[in-house]
Formats: C-alpha cells, sequence, structure tokens
C-alpha cells in the first residue's frame, strides 16, 4: 500500500512530506528532486516570491546511497526566507506586545474571494485569515512534487511508465496541434515560459500575461496530463473508489485552483454520437491497436493500455491586484481584499504539480497491482503479467 502526507505552513520553516510503501532499491537522488522542485518553480506569471525565496531540500529517511530502502521516506523542503518569518510563524508564544503590534500593523481582515481566507475563519474560528492562508497556500505542492518524483522514477524503473504534461490553454487562448506529446518534447516544453508546445499559442499566451500583469489583473489555464506506457489493468471495475479514472480526477481536483478534469476527449464526449465516441478495436499486426484515443486510456475504471491523458483546467488566481469586493471581518464594512503580493498565473507550475499526482495514483496502482517489497520483485510480477496477457493473445501493440 502506498500512502503519504504533506505538512508545512507557506511562510513556516519548512515541508515535509512522507512517503511509505515505495519498494526498496529505486534510484533516487537529492538531484532528481531539486530537478523537479526547479520545474515547479518556474514559468511566466509567476510573482516576485519565486525570485528571492529557494527551496533548501534534505533527504530525511528511506533513501541510502541514492536507492530507496523500502522504509518511509521524509522529505524536507527548507524556506530560504523562514529567518523573516520566524516571529509570525513560532510554533512557540512570543511576546503579545509584539503579536498585537504586528496584527495591527498588517491585519489580514479582509478575506480575498477566491481563496481559502473566508471559509477558513468561519470553520476554523479565526479571527484574521492568516491561519488558514499559511495551509491554503499552493506553496504546500513544493512537497507533493518532491514525492511524486519518487513515485515517477519508481514508476519509469519498475514498468518503464512516464508521466508529461503541457499547457494546453492559458488565459482563453488554446493551443494547437495534432499529436500528443512524448517525453521527447518534454525539454521543449520546459523551456518555453509557458510549457507549450505550439510557439505561435506560447507568445500570444505570454502576451497576454504581460498584459494582465499591467491590467492588476490575474489569469487561469488549462494543463494537459499524458502517461505512456500503462498497462492495461490498473484500477478496477470493481468498485468506485477503485477506478482509476476517479483516483486521477480526485488526486487533479486536489491541487489547489483545479475546477475541472476531464479524461480523455471528456465532455466533448457528451456531444457527439456513440459511433463516434470510442475506440474501436482492431488487431494490427503488433497486438491489439485502438483506431482512435477518445477515452483517454480508460475503460471501465481500468487503464486500456493506451497512452492515459487527462486535461486540469485551473481558476485564475485568487490574489487579484485590482483587488476585489469583500468585507472587512473586524466591522462588517464593505472593503477591498486583501493584497500584497502574488502571481498573475501559475498554469505552466500547476503542470508540474498534476504530473506528479498522476505519478502517485499510477504508483499506487501499479503497487495494488503488481505489488513487491523490491523493485526486482516490481519488475518481475509487472513482466509475469504481461506474459499472462499475451499468453492469451490480448498484447496491446508497442
Ligand atoms: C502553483 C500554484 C501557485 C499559486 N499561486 C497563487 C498566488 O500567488 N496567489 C493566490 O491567491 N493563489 C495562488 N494559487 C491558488 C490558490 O492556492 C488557490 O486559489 C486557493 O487555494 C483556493 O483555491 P481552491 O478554491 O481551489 O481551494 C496558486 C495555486 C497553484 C497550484
Ligand atoms: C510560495 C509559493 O506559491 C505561493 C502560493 C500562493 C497561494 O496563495 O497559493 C501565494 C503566493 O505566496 P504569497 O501570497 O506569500 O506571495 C505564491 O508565491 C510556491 O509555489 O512555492
Amino acid at each position: 500500500m502506498l500512502r503519504y502526507l504533506t505538512a508545512g505552513e507557506s511562510h513556516g520553516r519548512a515541508l515535509i512530506a512522507t512517503i511509505e510503501g515505495i519498494p526498496a532499491g529505486v534510484g533516487v537522488t537529492s538531484e532528481d528532486i531539486s530537478e523537479a522542485l526547479t520545474r515547479r518553480r518556474l514559468g511566466a506569471g509567476r510573482g516576485a516570491r519565486m525570485r528571492f525565496e529557494a527551496d533548501e531540500l534534505t533527504i530525511l529517511t528511506g533513501v541510502r546511497h541514492g536507492k530507496t530502502l523500502g522504509s518511509p521516506i521524509a522529505i524536507m523542503i527548507g524556506n530560504t526566507e523562514w529567518p523573516k518569518w520566524d516571529q509570525v510563524m513560532a510554533p512557540d508564544p512570543v511576546d503579545p506586545i509584539l503579536l498585537a503590534e504586528l496584527a495591527r500593523n498588517a491585519p489580514l481582515t479582509r478575506p480575498r474571494p477566491g481563496h481559502a481566507d473566508l471559509a477558513g475563519m468561519q470553520k476554523y474560528d479565526f479571527s484574521e485569515s492568516r491561519p488558514v492562508l499559511e495551509r491554503a497556500s499552493a506553496r504546500e505542492t513544493a512537497a507533493r512534487v518532491a514525492i511524486g518524483r519518487v513515485a515517477q522514477n519508481f514508476l519509469a524503473q519498475a514498468c518503464g511508465i512516464t508521466v508529461l504534461s503541457h499547457v494546453v490553454e492559458l488565459g482563453g487562448i488554446a493551443a494547437t496541434g495534432d499529436r500528443f506529446p512524448t517525453m521527447a518534447d518534454l525539454p521543449a516544453i520546459d523551456a518555453d515560459p509557458v510549457r507549450c508546445l505550439d510557439p505561435d499559442a506560447s507568445a500570444a499566451m505570454q502576451a497576454e500575461i504581460d498584459a494582465c500583469q499591467k491590467a492588476g489583473d490575474t489569469l487561469g489555464g488549462v494543463v494537459e496530463v499524458i502517461a505512456w506506457g500503462c498497462p492495461p489493468g490498473l484500477g478496477s471495475h470493481s468498485q468506485g473508489d477503485r477506478r482509476l479514472d476517479a483516483r486521477l480526477a480526485g488526486a487533479l481536483m486536489g491541487i489547489q485552483a483545479i475546477k475541472g478534469v476531464e479524461l480523455g476527449d471528456g465532455f466533448e464526449l457528451a456531444r457527439i454520437r456513440g459511433s463516434q465516441a470510442h475506440d474501436e478495436i482492431v488487431r494490427g499486426g503488433n497486438g491489439i491497436e485502438r483506431l482512435s484515443q477518445r477515452s483517454g486510456g480508460t475503460e471501465g475504471g481500468m487503464s486500456t493500455g493506451e497512452l492515459v491523458r487527462m486535461r486540469a483546467a485551473m481558476k485564475p488566481i485568487a490574489t487579484v491586484p485590482r483587488a476585489l469586493r469583500t468585507i472587512d471581518v473586524r466591522t462588517g464594512e464593505p472593503a477591498v481584499a486583501d493584497h500584497q503580493r502574488s502571481d498573475v498565473c501559475a498554469v505552466p507550475a500547476a503542470g508540474v504539480v498534476a504530473e506528479a499526482m498522476v505519478a502517485l495514483v499510477l504508483a499506487e496502482c501499479c503497487l495494488e497491482k503488481f505489488g513487491g517489497d523490491s523493485l526486482g520483485e516490481t519488475r518481475r510480477n509487472y513482466r509475469g503479467y504481461l506474459r499472462q496477457v499475451a499468453e492469451r493473445g490480448l498484447s496491446i501493440h508497442d
């Protein structure tokens, strides 16, 4: 069983992620995880904080000499800005006079529409939003990206599964393209300021981010995640919460600001006839083939052996510089929402987070299907399963 948790506040000393259930012998280094963390920080539209703050990575447990031990892995991502926040975020009581002064100078009592501020203050009985926004902040996604990279290494090494993402829409500008990107495209995607493969759309998206920044506004968009190399049979039709599509959608919706998810052609399938909607099955020279890729690589809650493809829609950043109407909770009077600084757009970063979440779900499903306490055992079981499928004449084409 794979399980994981993150802990930590946006301006706290560090984020912590733990993951348990990754077999022994998976190659993982600090360099791998740092690379993933760097990718999450990049992208046009990110705010000032991405420039002056750094992630300080420490693998605390569960990895020795570049290989997992099969024991729980704990990863710490220290925040280089912590010294500036050690009073505001101190775990132990601090001088009450200082605290009162802080609250007077920077009261966060004007909850931002679209963020967790108001609902969190209501739910947890706080008179300002600091204690809510600290955990609601998507800084937490750094911790998920760190363990997501461990999951990605496991998937690649155990079953040859690779996961990538790209931006397909931003600020209403859609990318065009007639093929699904492969891992060979990833360097070009990562080199693009908005992680988009279509150069014309990318230029228009960047211009829209600039225009939006000048206008004091924010943007959202859509990322697509693709997993290559999934064998048929991950997930199960037998219970709703075991369905691969349900688990992928839940994991993506669990990312801050994601408001919609579709598998394959998703909502478009609801608009067309059945004769046009499904991926017909034929026998090719190399095994079973599909004549189209509309389902997103799942049928009946199980992977089909085709590429697994999904999209996640991110709403615009909630901290709008040209601040939105709200109330001041101290007085109940109309006010404009709290704003200090923020990203204009974090869609490229959300793609990297989405890759991590998809990798965590697929790793969980692979471990359910193939088990194994060591990488070698998982691989043996995986290959045995592929042999079984082949013996029935049901292999998927290469
Ligand atoms: C990578 C990333 C960066 C984000 N940066 C900001 C930001 O700078 N300012 C902001 O208000 N929201 C930002 N958000 C979005 C908030 O975290 C999110 O709107 C908030 O948690 C409420 O969203 P929800 O309604 O989906 O929970 C970011 C989200 C992600 C995924
Ligand atoms: C720090 C990160 O993202 C933060 C996510 C975030 C939010 O509200 O989600 C708000 C911003 O922080 P602040 O309000 O302090 O400027 C982002 O910078 C990060 O991704 O590492």
